[in-house]
């Protein structure tokens, strides 16, 4: 354990002199700062009064005595924790801890307004204002912060307030100041109707920002939540009538990020004539749930996993996803990318990155994202004969006829649009060479989930071979990762049945997570909102992590267009189509979830 403490310093702002030391000394007002790295935050966090609304890499914890600390992960490096200690150095010595608590030193004379670009529509109203209610109910935003939404619709602050106050939930539902909260929330929530390519109409929403700034350091944060064909416009506009002028402007880009190699380096290209690289926040929603984040975690601070983490152990990885509704909706948007540019290329592919990198360097954005290059960069390109691909049909259950894909009124009738795939992926590198990792994804399935399942290889001379019977495969170890819902890690394993004889079942190692624990888990958006907020960049995607994201699927996808290849049509609410077996057993496969227990 290194513990940090600062000496001798006349005042917050001018301690620059920090020594490593055991013990922390104090700072005038009773209060100490100490950095403890390597601790896990329930054993500081006992005396806690608040603790710092996120992260576990930063966590900053108030304690009663006036004592405020910070924890550093295990693996942070020199430069990670001189930052830590600078950022710990720089909370003002207050008897208000919640303001210290994780937000910097402005705080006080800084303002944080958030614009959602496209408020009138369905990912606003689903999402986005829900999420920054969820924040605004857990006392994770700024002291000062104004939402506004802005469209071409026409509406009214009040408008806007109603519209949003029919989405929002308390997700901790014990709360009792529930409707409170969102009163005063909704006050904080305004609207300004503009077009997405009119520099005057951000310019009339600059001034309405400046106005609820009142002269304090202004720091913006734009979420575009438009189809991306308005994407650029908005970037134009926002950055050149509506940038803060002394604090920071940062933009969320929602996917998808073009269609192939070419428009997503069209659209980076475009984004970065009005922006640099650090202020573009690209959203993959994927990264923010819990379980996700929870992979670097599980691998990174267990021993038992790392070891096994390689070809030497593992038979092959399976990445999961299906939904139990077809394209309902949103058929327009769908027809036009397809269930591989919608699901594979980012969602799936960055579980992957994450799954497979080496050890980063620390847990500093750069360094993971580097790390998930690596892997993108060691992969081959999709080849169309280890792809299947699969359109949903009509489908009668009892009374109730489903509907095929095509039979969305926004859908051409012959269209080819792939809504299942599957596909197998080598990465290669002394890690991994061989190893098939199997994605699948599909929509109007049989059920929804998303997990990733680790099947392991055989033991070798295995003592108990002949109690498995003829199906070795089934007797493997499998680690599953239950993204959603209902999250869980389960391991399973081989287990003695109790009684005098010697016989062997499969049982689960098994951390279900509602079971565990007592607390809500926060819905993706919200993480990642407070993250962009706090300019926490890990959770985003890269500009060379989406060029090698692309460069992976797009010959696959030029191709399946180009030869007009047919998707195996496969009923709603059924498994899907059956050359996915095929595929899988082509490589000694049997897809985890289809198992007789699974
Ligand atoms: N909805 C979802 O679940 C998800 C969405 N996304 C992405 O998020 C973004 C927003 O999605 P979503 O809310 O569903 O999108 P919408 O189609 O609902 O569009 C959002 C708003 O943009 C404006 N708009 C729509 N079409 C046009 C157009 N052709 N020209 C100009 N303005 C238009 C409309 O506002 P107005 O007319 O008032 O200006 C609309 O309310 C998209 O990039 C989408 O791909 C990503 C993941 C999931
Ligand atoms: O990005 C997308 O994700 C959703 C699934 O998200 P989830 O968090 O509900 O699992 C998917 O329905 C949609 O097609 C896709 O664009």
């Amino acid at each position: 354990m290194s513990t940090f403490s600062s000496l001798n310093c006349p005042s917050s702002s001018s301690c620059s002199r920090i020594v490593p030391s055991s013990a922390s000394s104090s700072l005038p007002g009773n209060h100490q700062r100490i950095i403890v790295s390597s601790i896990p935050l329930q054993f500081l966090s006992k005396k806690a009064s608040l603790q710092s609304p996120r992260n576990p890499y930063r966590n900053v914890v108030c304690m009663q005595d006036g004592v405020v600390a910070a924890t550093a992960p295990p693996l942070s490096n020199q430069t990670y924790m001189k930052k830590l200690k600078d950022e710990l150095l720089s909370i003002p010595t207050s008897d208000e801890c919640k303001d210290a608590a994780g937000f910097d030193n402005n705080e006080k004379e800084s303002t944080v307004s958030i614009t959602v670009v496209g408020a009138s529509g369905d990912l606003a109203k689903k999402k986005i204002f829900p999420a920054l209610f969820a924040l605004y109910y857990e006392d994770c935003l700024p002291k000062h912060f104004t939402v506004f939404g802005y469209a071409r619709s026409k509406m009214s602050d009040g408008e806007l307030r109603n519209m949003v106050s029919k989405t929002l939930t308390c997700r901790i539902d014990k709360r009792e100041n529930c409707s409170e909260k969102m009163e005063q929330f909704l006050k904080r929530c305004f609207f300004h109707s503009g077009q997405y390519d009119s520099l005057d109409n951000f310019a009339e929403l600059d001034k309405k920002l400046k106005e609820h700034e009142g002269g304090r350091i202004s720091n913006r944060l734009f979420y575009l939540s438009v189809p991306p064909n308005i994407f650029i416009d908005a970037v134009r506009c926002a950055s050149s009538s509506a940038s803060s002028a002394n604090g920071w402007t940062r933009v969320i880009v929602e996917k998808p990020f073009g269609r192939d190699s070419e428009s997503s380096t069209a659209l980076t290209r475009g984004l970065k004539q009005y922006l640099v690289e650090d202020q573009i926040f690209r959203i993959d929603h994927y990264l923010g749930k819990e379980l996700v984040e929870n992979l670097s975690v599980l691998r990174f601070s267990n021993l038992i996993f790392e070891p096994l983490w390689s070809r030497q152990y593992i038979r092959n990885v399976q990445l999961i996803f299906s939904e139990d509704f077809g394209t309902e909706g949103r058929g327009g948007y769908f027809n036009n990318y397809g269930i591989i540019r919608d699901i594979m290329q980012n969602h799936l592919l960055q579980i992957l990155a994450l799954f497979a990198m080496e050890t980063p360097v620390s847990l500093d954005a750069e360094d993971i994202r580097n790390e998930k290059v690596k892997v993108l960069r060691s992969m081959k390109p999709l080849q169309l004969g280890n792809v299947v691909i699969g359109q949903y049909k009509s489908h009668t259950k009892g009374e109730i006829t489903y509907p095929a894909y095509t039979d969305d009124k926004t859908v051409p009738k012959d269209s080819l649009t792939p809504t299942f795939a599957a596909a197998a992926l080598f990465i290669d590198n002394a890690r991994w060479d061989g190893v098939p990792f199997l994605m699948k994804a599909g929509k109007a399935l049989h059920n929804k989930r998303a997990e990733i399942r680790v099947q392991f290889r055989h033991v070798p001379g295995n003592l108990y071979k002949r109690n498995f019977g003829t199906d070795l495969d089934g007797a493997t170890n499998e680690l599953v990762i239950r993204v959603q819902p209902d999250e869980a890690i389960y391991l399973k394993i081989n287990n003695k049945v109790p009684g005098l004889g010697m016989r062997l079942d499969r049982s689960n190692l098994n951390l279900h997570y509602a079971a565990r624990y007592a607390k809500e888990i926060p819905d993706a958006y919200e993480r990642l909102l407070l993250d962009a907020i706090e300019g926490e960049r890990r959770l985003f995607i890269r500009s060379d992590e989406l060029d090698a994201a692309w460069e992976l699927f797009t010959p696959l996808l030029k191709e399946l267009e180009e030869k007009k290849i047919i998707p195996e049509y496969y009923p709603y609410g059924s498994r899907g189509p059956v050359g996915a077996h095929y595929l899988a057993a082509r490589y000694n496969v049997r897809w985890g979830d289809l198992g007789a227990e699974h």
